[in-house]
Order: structure tokens, then C-alpha cells, then sequence
């Protein structure tokens, strides 16, 4: 086969980094091409060998004389690729292109030797799969390659992306203008494109999407796991900022889809705060609420005379701040994360687990639940008032505060019954949320499926009483929407505790 330089009038040379069977190089040479594809696979070259000779029966001899089929890794061992007009890498993902083509020197020349060297290949044409779009287009702009043109296309149910890129006048410095966050997940050339006018542009755009968020929850997973260490390395102080660094640049990255598929962020974010005041309203359906009025109902009348009630801006915003403040930044209470002796239905045995949230309390009188015993503290001040102002609101004494601290929404509290013997039967039980507003299900112990939920704001008080602790289990689930897993709550519950640690009730 001739050489394929010197850029013979109205040939291209090309050069197939990744050939497979070599139909692409086929169909190039039955366009005028000259093909050289070379693949790393010895089967691979023998089917492509194959399609040649079937070419040269079909399309005749000129056609099937114009492409040559080479074993070889990479480009490496390919003089012929560094005068080509074009070099194809198809069919692999962005990390193999890179290497294939760093192996032929089509990356960036970082010496003046190597520029002077460097290949002149004038093209590149690369067809990874949709999903390395990003990638692919980062190592161009980072190796001195202009992106000129870009399709997407479907081959068997997969979407790829086919680039066309030009090397930059400067090959020895990266493209001087790093790349928008636009041109790197959608593309120059797409980018330029309506969503609406192109469903394949569309589905590209919400498969990032979906992807994207995916690692972005997985992101904010491991970062909240690290922060939530109590002991932590340097490298881990370092790598929960990085995460966050990472988190931004998602946030960031899903803007520029949304838009790029007509959705306003800001509209999506006030529509998903929306949906959230509505679906809080609709938690309050059967009480008849009025603010600062402690409201009471009946969760399943039919089933027990179990209570729950509810009062919304029992506390005022500012002291609803003022009080997470003060139990946060210069706490009067201690902070810990505690284990519990938990029953573990499908080993059918009890284990000791780690609480999901913090825990901290005060009282005249030891507490003992889940296999641990909270010995007796002096209330703080600020918490007494706050019990002062709860026993004057629901006619209710209490001796005993337990505070729990939910870091985020990750922080959760299993279904459960607050029905120490300790607390005699029917006990009544207040509590105030403070911080971020939160689910709370109560749940019919004889039917998991009965289940009502209420969300708990800032500066409620909600109360059970009657026998709900007895026909009823309650819990605050983990908050699984990634917009809202964001955000501190604290519950400061108040309760009787009528003797010591194995008191019980005639
Ligand atoms: O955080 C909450 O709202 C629930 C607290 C609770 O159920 C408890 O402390 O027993
Ligand atoms: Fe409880």
C-alpha cells in the first residue's frame, strides 16, 4: 500500500486506530478513502481479512485494494498515522481513545522536540459511547484538539457520539480557553441544538442528567458519612471539601442540562417547595389548626383512643433560632452518638447498633430504653423555660428531656413505641422541633399498613397521648429526595418518668 501522506488530490488517508472488522474502513475506501486499520485483536483482523475479500467480489478489486488490515496496538507502531488525514477511533471508551492516540503522538507536545516532530495528522474522528461525551471532549481540549463537529447516533439500543475535531495552531498548549461546563457535558456543537427540535439531543441530555445525579447522591452519601466521623484524619477533613468542591460542580453541571432541555432551575426549586408546603398541608388534614393552638386527633378511632396533637409557631421563628443556636454552637447539653441493643427480626437476635442522629438529655431521674440507661443531668435553663411553656400548653407535667439531633436527612429514628414501663401506661409525651421541618409516621402496630405521617416544622409542638404508645408505633424516616437531605433538625421531647429504672406500674 502506498504511503498514506502527502496528501495524494482527492484521496484521504485514513487511518482506523480501532478497527474491529473494518466495515467503517470499507465504507470509507468505497467513498474514495484509503484506509489503514489496524486492531489489537488477531481475531479481529482475521474477520476484518474476511470482509475484504467478500468486499473484492462485491465492490471489486479498486475498492478492496485501498484499504490495508494491520495487527497492532494502538498507534505506536504506525508511522503511516502521523501524515494521515484523518485518524478514526471508534467503538471504545474515552480512556482507551486517550491512550490509543497518546501512543501515536496525537497528544499534547509539551517540548519544542516534539513539536517539531509532532504528527500532522489534520482530523480526528472519534465515536465513543455517549456516556464518555465529557471525557472525550476534555481530552481534546486538553491535547490541543478544536471540536468541529458532533453527532449523536444510536447503534444497537446504544447512543454514541460521533466528533470531528481540528488540531489548534498552538499544539503545544492546551486550548487556551478551558472548556465551559456547557461544552463539556453537552458539547460546542450539540450544545448549539434545541432539545426540543431533536429527540436524540433530548435523551442525551437526560441521560446526563440521570447519571449525574446519581453520582451526585452517592457524593453527598460519602460526604456525609465523613463528616459525621467524630475522629477524623487530615486526608479525610480534606476529602469531605473536596467532595463538596465536587458536589457544587455537579450542581452547577445540572443547571446547564436543565436548561439545555427548557427547565428553569429556580422554577423547578420553587416548584419542589411547592410540592412540599402542599404536602405538609395535607399532613394537617383532621386537625383544626390555628397558630399557637395546640389541636388534638384521634389517629384511628376505630383501632384506640390514641391522640396525637399538633401546634404550629408554638415557638416563634426567632426563638426558634435562638434555641437551635443554643443548643448547638455553645451546647448546655452533651452531644453523643450512642449504641443501642436493637431487636433484629430477620436474624431473630438482638444487636447492638449505632444511633443514625445525636442524642442528649436532662432530668431529676434516670431514663433506661433500647438497653441503655441515661443517668440524670440538670436541665439547663434554657430548656426548663421551654418546659414551663410546654406544660402550660398541654396541662402535662414532665421530669425528663430527651433531645435528639438529626445532622441531616440522612439522620433518622426507627418505628418505635415510647412505652417504658417507666413512663406507666398511657404516658404522655411532648415534643418541639426545631431546624429543618421533618416527616413523622405513626404507624398501627396490628397493620404496618395503617399508617398516618405529619411534618414537624420549626417551632412545633407535637403531642401523643392516651394509649398511642401502645397501639401505635412512631418514627422519623431518612429523607431520601436529594433536594432536601440538607438541613438540621433537633426534637427536644418531654416525658414523666413516674420511678427509677425497673419501676412499674399496679
Ligand atoms: O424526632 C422526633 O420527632 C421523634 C422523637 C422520638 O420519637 C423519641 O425521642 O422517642
Ligand atoms: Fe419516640
Amino acid at each position: 500500500m502506498a504511503p498514506l501522506g502527502g496528501r495524494e488530490r482527492g484521496v484521504e488517508g485514513v487511518v482506523d486506530a480501532c478497527c474491529g472488522h473494518a466495515l467503517l474502513g470499507l465504507g470509507l475506501c468505497e467513498r474514495g478513502a484509503r484506509t489503514l486499520a489496524i486492531d489489537r485483536s488477531a481475531a479481529e483482523c482475521e474477520r476484518a481479512l474476511e470482509n475484504v475479500d467478500r468486499a473484492r467480489k462485491v465492490v471489486g478489486d479498486d475498492v478492496a485494494s485501498r484499504v490495508e488490515i494491520r495487527l497492532g496496538d494502538g498507534l505506536g507502531e504506525c508511522p503511516e498515522a502521523r501524515d494521515a488525514d484523518v485518524v478514526v477511533v471508534a467503538g471504545v471508551g474515552a480512556n482507551t481513545m486517550a491512550k490509543v492516540l497518546e501512543s501515536g503522538g496525537l497528544g499534547l507536545c509539551s517540548s519544542a522536540d516534539e513539536r517539531s516532530t509532532s504528527p500532522s495528522t489534520a482530523r480526528l474522528v472519534l465515536n465513543p459511547p455517549a456516556k464518555d461525551g465529557a471525557a472525550t471532549r476534555r481530552w481534546l481540549a486538553e491535547n490541543g484538539w478544536t471540536i468541529r463537529d458532533e453527532k449523536l447516533v444510536v447503534e444497537n439500543e446504544i447512543m454514541h457520539l460521533v466528533v470531528s475535531a481540528e488540531r489548534d495552531a498552538e499544539i503545544d498548549t492546551p486550548s487556551s480557553m478551558p472548556l465551559s461546563v456547557r461544552d463539556e457535558i453537552i458539547g460546542p456543537v450539540l450544545g448549539e441544538g434545541t432539545a426540543s427540535e431533536s429527540p436524540l439531543l433530548k435523551l442525551y441530555v437526560t441521560k446526563r442528567l440521570e447519571w449525574l445525579r446519581e453520582v451526585r447522591r452517592q457524593a453527598s452519601l460519602s460526604a456525609q458519612r465523613l463528616a459525621k466521623k467524630q475522629e477524623k484524619s487530615d486526608s479525610e477533613y480534606q476529602s469531605v471539601e473536596a467532595l463538596k468542591e465536587k458536589i457544587a460542580g455537579y450542581d452547577e453541571m445540572e443547571s446547564v442540562l436543565l436548561a439545555a432541555i427548557g427547565v428553569d432551575v429556580e422554577e423547578q426549586r420553587r416548584n419542589a417547595h411547592a410540592h412540599l408546603e402542599q404536602q405538609i398541608l395535607r399532613s394537617y388534614d383532621g386537625f383544626d389548626l390555628k397558630p399557637g393552638i395546640l389541636a388534638y386527633k384521634t389517629v384511628d378511632p376505630e383501632e384506640s383512643d390514641g391522640r396525637l396533637a399538633y401546634c404550629r409557631e408554638f415557638l416563634s421563628e426567632s426563638e426558634a433560632s435562638e434555641l437551635m443556636s443554643s443548643l448547638v454552637s455553645s451546647p448546655p447539653v452533651d452531644w453523643a452518638q450512642r449504641s443501642i441493643v436493637c431487636w433484629q427480626p430477620q436474624e431473630n437476635t438482638k444487636k447492638e447498633v449505632v444511633q443514625p442522629r445525636l442524642v442528649s438529655w436532662a432530668g431529676d431521674i434516670a431514663y433506661k430504653y433500647s438497653g441503655q440507661t441515661l443517668e440524670p443531668v440538670p436541665v439547663p435553663d434554657v430548656l426548663r423555660r421551654l418546659q414551663t411553656k410546654v406544660e402550660q400548653v398541654t396541662g402535662e407535667r414532665f421530669n425528663h428531656i430527651l433531645l435528639n439531633r438529626y445532622r441531616d436527612g440522612s439522620d433518622s429514628m426507627a418505628l418505635h413505641a415510647d412505652d417504658e414501663p417507666e413512663l406507666g401506661r398511657n404516658a404522655c409525651i411532648a415534643a418541639v422541633s426545631i431546624g429543618h421541618v421533618r416527616r413523622f409516621d405513626v404507624q398501627l402496630k396490628s397493620k404496618a399498613k395503617k399508617k398516618m405521617s405529619i411534618f414537624l416544622e420549626n417551632g412545633s409542638l407535637m403531642v401523643m397521648d392516651r394509649s398511642l404508645q401502645h397501639s401505635h408505633y412512631h418514627g422519623v424516616p431518612k429523607v431520601t429526595c436529594a433536594q432536601d437531605v440538607e438541613g438540621e433538625r433537633i426534637n427536644i421531647t418531654f416525658r414523666l418518668l413516674k420511678g427509677p429504672p425497673g419501676w412499674r406500674e399496679d
